[in-house]
């Protein structure tokens, strides 16, 4: 059986009373999407900030690459290869895509110090930065200002960013959020042929881009997975049906 690049195992997260993570065992296969879908409140949030680094499990074990991460901070699991992409954009909308981009492999050198040397014209940094540009196809923006771009270029770029990070998987926390049904079409195209870059643990509302990406999906109700499938597993699943797609769909 192939090993998978990133894992949970039996994992467990209360807020108070409530069991936002409730046993949750998930894997990342390489060069898949795997999503994760449910209804609002349903812990994906949850389970990703678990992943990432921002919350704590009270129980259970999160592996990347087979190394136990569970207690490692958000920025060295980033380092050791989780590549987020934010549900709220993180970029610098007054500073150059080449800019933002060069922070993020700035942050990836790992020398806080480089702040006092001019950034752009750091030859290694600026052709990490250049490389990650045109795998994502933003090359001639380099020198556009942020908030120039679309809501789906802004969305390339934030991979761009992710990119400098060289990451094991991509976590991507609704990436379809905010795009019309234009922009969703070009991002699931994009998101399409990222996949053999990494593999995409994928937290998404947008259906249609679920059905069209999607390897596996897992179903995520009240804390818990009820069903792990292929899209027509899920779609012809009595159990998803019921739970959360209702009767009629
Ligand atoms: N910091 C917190 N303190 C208390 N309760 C929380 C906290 N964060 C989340 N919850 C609760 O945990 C449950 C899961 O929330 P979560 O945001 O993970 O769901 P979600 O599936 O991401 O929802 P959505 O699709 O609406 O984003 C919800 O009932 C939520 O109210």
């Amino acid at each position: 059986m192939t090993d998978p690049i990133l894992a949970t195992h039996d994992l467990q997260k209360s807020f108070g009373a409530l069991k936002a993570t409730d046993g949750v065992s998930i894997d990342l296969l390489p060069g898949e999407i795997h999503a994760v879908i449910g209804p609002n409140g349903a812990g994906k949030s949850t389970l990703i900030a678990q992943i990432c680094g921002g919350l704590t499990p009270d129980a259970g074990r999160i592996d990347l690459l087979g190394q136990n991460v569970t207690h490692t901070n958000t920025r060295k699991r980033a380092k050791a290869g989780i590549g987020r992409t934010f549900q709220i954009s993180a970029l610098a909308m007054e500073d150059t895509v080449l800019q933002n981009v060069l922070l993020g492999a700035l942050g990836a050198s790992g020398s806080p110090w480089r702040f006092f040397r001019p950034i752009l014209s750091d030859t290694t940094l600026r052709d990490k930065a250049t490389e990650a540009l045109t795998r994502v196809g933003l090359q001639d923006y380099a020198a556009t200002l942020t908030s120039e771009l679309s809501h789906g270029q802004r969305r390339q770029l934030e991979v761009a960013v992710a990119l400098t990070l060289k990451p094991k998987a991509f976590v991507m926390d609704e990436p379809m959020a905010g795009l019309g049904a234009e922009g969703s079409k070009l991002l699931t195209g994009f998101l399409d042929a990222l996949r053999s870059e990494a593999p995409i643990l994928l937290v998404e509302h947008d259906m249609d881009a679920v059905f069209a990406l999607a390897d596996r999906i897992s179903v995520l109700v009240y804390g818990k997975i009820i069903e792990t499938g292929t899209v027509d597993q899920i779609r012809s699943s009595q159990a998803v049906r019921e739970a959360y797609l209702g009767d009629g769909a």
